[in-house]
């Protein structure tokens, strides 16, 4: 460990994304792994962190002690559920630190608890960390602006592992608000999220959501534009949870040195307009 590395703390750490956290954080120059937390009553508590994630011991025994973690710490990466992220934004904002959270399934009003701690706090927080994905929207934006809803409807389709809990995907929810974006409508009265039954014709104008869920699926994402006779497919496939890790902790070191605020990975890769 350098001395001036980013020390940060992992929480949910023996989860799927805590694991890859604790891998990309061990080979990445500038940061080390701080603290560990888990949840109260995990097998893993009390368990070496580096150990959970397959690189080795690394000292840091998991624990259920958020206060003590964020001590002295500079961040936390958190891809847990949506109530405990809302409790860590509490605590991190108390502590003053960087508060990446990538946990989606978050309602309106966890929304509103992440933007208040963001007072105190330097929160970034998107569905979706990886720079494709976030390119993809960027991309999804533009095309949605060009191609007329007289003409062409939009579709976001996506697939996840069985294990996941939410939908439609976080990523899926970035991507038809990007849609909306480039349309200039409302994705929350403007969406199509359950098809079932004798729904009648395809309201024109709508984004529509398609949720698969199946294996061990890390995550596909695609925007499909159709029109008469052709169809406009945008797309991207995680082929592993480092993308996402990767994409946290660029984020915690870009956030080191802002002003507390509620940011975006737009902001952190540099796409927002
Ligand atoms: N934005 C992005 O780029 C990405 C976001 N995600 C999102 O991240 C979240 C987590 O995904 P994933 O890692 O697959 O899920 P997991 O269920 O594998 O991991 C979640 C972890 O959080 C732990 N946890 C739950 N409650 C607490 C608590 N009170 N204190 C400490 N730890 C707690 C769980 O412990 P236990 O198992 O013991 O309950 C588990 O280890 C999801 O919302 C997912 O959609 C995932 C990938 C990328
Ligand atoms: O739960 C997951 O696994 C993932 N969740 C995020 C989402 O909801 O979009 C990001 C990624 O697709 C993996």
């Amino acid at each position: 460990m350098a001395a001036n590395d980013m020390r940060l703390v992992v929480v949910g750490a023996a989860g799927r994304m805590g694991q890859a956290l604790i891998r990309v954080i061990h080979e990445t120059e500038g940061v080390t792994l701080h603290a560990a937390v888990g949840r109260e009553g995990s097998a893993f508590i009390g368990k070496d962190a580096g150990e959970i994630a397959g690189v080795g011991p690394l000292g840091v025994p998991v624990s259920t002690d958020p206060l003590q973690a964020f001590l002295d710490a500079e961040g936390v990466l958190d891809f847990t559920t949506p109530a405990t992220s809302v409790t860590f934004a509490g605590l991190a904002a108390q502590a003053r630190i960087v508060h990446i959270i990538g946990t989606t399934g978050c309602s309106i009003e966890d929304e509103e608890k992440f933007k208040a701690a963001a007072r105190h706090a330097r929160v970034v927080k998107s569905g979706n960390m990886s720079l494709g994905v976030n390119l993809l929207g960027v991309l999804t934006e533009q095309a949605a602006r060009a191609l007329p809803a007289t003409g062409w409807d939009i579709e976001v389709m996506e697939m996840h592992h069985k294990h996941k809990v939410d939908a439609p995907s976080g990523t899926a929810l970035l991507l038809g608000e990007a849609a909306a974006k480039g349309r200039g409508i409302d994705l929350a009265s403007q969406s199509v999220r359950v098809r079932d039954g004798h729904t009648g014709a395809r309201p024109v104008g709508t984004i529509g959501f398609a949720t698969l869920r199946g294996g061990s699926v890390v995550g596909d994402h695609s925007v499909i534009l159709a029109g008469e006779g052709e169809l406009v497919t945008l797309s991207h496939s995680a082929r592993d949870r480092s993308i996402f890790a990767r994409g946290a902790v660029a984020a915690a070191l870009w956030a080191r040195d802002k002003k507390p605020g509620f940011y975006s990975m737009l902001d952190v890769l540099g796409l927002s307009r």
